[in-house]
């Protein structure tokens, strides 16, 4: 593909890049997960097969799981990536199988032209032994780099997208496979993922789809060599960002995601039954439960698809017909284009609250209600050493160091509590300090961070807790809601660590005990959601 490479200066100009909004039909770009190309590729087709007669549509497809992302082709070439970092061992010869026999054994099961399935079963030989090569070198070299973790990740969606041709062609649906492996070249020193770099890439990207003229573009989720590595600079679930960069670049009237579930629910709807479906989210309340562990959405998605005015709508491969939910562009004129996700309704409701009738329009309840499981509070009791301002400043400065983000914070002059999210801290008792019995902190940045944090001041540590939000527009104008919410929380004896109100104008959030979550979530569900009239 080098003949489509994009070649990145960051000197160079770019000229801006005029989407095609008006061809017959319009684009709509449908993105599939991992779990839906394992489990429903079928689904898939017939959705494909449905777009076709009313619109263009273009689809970016994750890495095959059968069951579950854990188990998935991602985490199985991530795993090949450790075992090619052991020197003198082949542990990734079997895993490279396991990748190749899962792709052999579902062409087998879904592809029934004899030719199309020869050509993918030799497709699929190739790439694996590509992969092999790679895995070989890499140890050889006694470094899996970022560069090479991210070719080796690529295999995965590249192999999906190949299982997705054939099995598209084989139902007659005309269909191409784009690679978008090598779509970025970067040139020169350091680089970031700025707004020249995406706009260079959906123009890059548009060129793509355009070459595969009348067909169906089968577009690779992993989109190349992007700043920083896709891994590191995007993380897990880059293929709906990929997606929503297809989307701007080709101006669609629409991005899908599809996924498992109907859309976006008042809750989790696996662990509280009763939640409800959402017909539309505002783009500002997706990106607060995104954020605050409704991971319906990869967080860097809708900034780039919100500012380009196509709205995203969440759907289900397991029930198509369903309209799922939608997430709209709030009006031009409301937005501010330095922070497009931000709600512009609570400042149109101030302005015209005297004079028309927005207010009353107020929605009575919350959006939804969500929890960020895996939290870790760090309370710091300043050793009154610095004065006030030099006290936050050398906190923030510890966590910058230590790359740690803050997702909660409530401060006083000399006191300061926060909220971080931290995976690989599993902690045993709640009690338990670093170095104690019961502690199993397996998080370098954390530790580094608390004990640097002692300079300042006495440190703790409350490990296993979770956040709960509520999450809606209008949350700050909605007399009495905080205390409802904190009140059903008391009622039911779940102890709140922290809280805090204000920093969103469409959240409240507090920290409660982890154990506690499923219960919380479903007694703030049933008293503010079911019964608030
Ligand atoms: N408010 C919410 N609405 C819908 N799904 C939610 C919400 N909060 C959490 N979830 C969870 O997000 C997941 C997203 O859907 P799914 O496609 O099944 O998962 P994945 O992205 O892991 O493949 C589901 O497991 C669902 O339980
Ligand atoms: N396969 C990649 C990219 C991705 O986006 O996956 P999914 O769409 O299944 O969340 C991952 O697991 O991170």
């Amino acid at each position: 593909m080098a003949a489509n490479a994009i070649t990145f200066h960051p000197e160079q100009s770019i000229t801006p890049h005029t989407p095609e909004k008006n061809l017959p039909g319009g684009w709509v770009v449908q993105k599939f997960g991992g779990t839906s190309v394992g489990k429903f590729p079928l689904n898939i087709t017939g959705i494909v097969e449905a777009g076709v007669k009313n619109n263009r549509i273009a689809i970016v497809c994750s890495a095959r799981s059968n069951n579950t992302k854990i188990e998935g082709t991602t985490n199985r070439l991530l795993r090949a990536a450790r075992e090619a970092e052991k020197a003198g061992t082949r542990h990734y010869d079997p895993i490279v199988a396991t990748v190749r026999d899962d792709h052999i054994a579902s062409g087998v099961a879904n592809i029934k032209t004899e030719d199309i399935l020869a050509s993918y079963n030799l497709a699929v030989e190739a790439e694996c032994a590509s992969l092999t090569k790679i895995l070989e070198s890499a140890q050889h070299l006694e470094e899996v780099s970022t560069r090479a973790e991210d070719k080796i990740i690529s295999k995965g969606e590249k192999l999906a997208c190949l299982f997705m041709v054939a099995v598209l062609q084989d139902r007659g649906v005309p269909a191409q496979y784009v690679d978008l492996a090598d779509v970025v070249k970067l040139e020169g020193g350091a680089h970031s993922l700025t707004e020249r770099f995406y706009a260079d890439l959906t123009a890059r990207l548009a060129e793509q789809i355009r070459a595969c003229g009348d067909k169906v573009p089968v577009m690779t989720g992993y989109f190349g060599n992007v700043p920083g590595g896709l891994l590191n600079g995007v993380g897990r679930g880059y293929t709906d960002l990929c997606a929503a960069l297809v989307a701007v670049g080709i101006g669609a009237e629409e991005l899908q995601i599809w996924k498992e579930v109907d859309g976006i629910f008042t809750a989790d709807p696996r662990k509280v039954p009763t939640a409800s479906l959402l017909q539309s989210v505002t783009p500002a309340e997706a990106a607060e439960l995104t954020f605050y562990g409704s991971e319906v959405i990869h967080p860097f998605t809708m900034e780039q698809v919100i500012r380009a005015r196509i709205p995203i709508r969440i759907k289900n491969v397991m029930n198509p017909r369903n309209a799922g939910t939608v997430i709209f562009p709030d009006p031009e004129t409301e937005v501010d284009p330095r922070a497009p996700l931000r709600d512009p309704r609570l400042f149109r409701t101030r302005s015209a609250s005297n004079a028309n009738g927005l207010v009353a329009s107020k929605p009575k309840r919350p959006t939804a209600v969500t929890i960020k499981r895996q939290i870790v509070v760090i309370n710091v009791h300043s050793n009154k050493r610095t004065r006030a301002h030099g006290f936050l400043m050398n906190i923030f400065s510890t966590l910058d160091r230590w790359h740690l983000s803050v997702d909660l914070i409530s401060s006083s002059e000399v006191h300061v509590s926060m909220a971080l999210h931290s995976e690989s801290a599993a902690m045993a008792g709640t009690s338990a300090g670093p170095g104690e019995e019961g502690w199993r902190v397996q998080d370098d940045e954390l530790l580094g961070a608390v004990r640097d944090l002692e300079q300042h001041g006495t440190v703790d540590l409350v490990p296993n807790m979770a956040i709960i939000s509520l999450v809606g527009r209008q949350l700050k104008n909605m007399v009495g809601i905080s205390g409802r919410f904190l009140g059903v929380l008391g009622e039911c004896g779940i102890n709140i660590e922290m809280i805090s109100q204000g920093a969103s104008e469409i959240n409240i959030s507090c920290v409660i005990e982890e154990r506690e979550a499923d219960r919380a979530l479903n007694v703030v569900h049933t008293n503010l959601f079911t019964f608030l009239e």
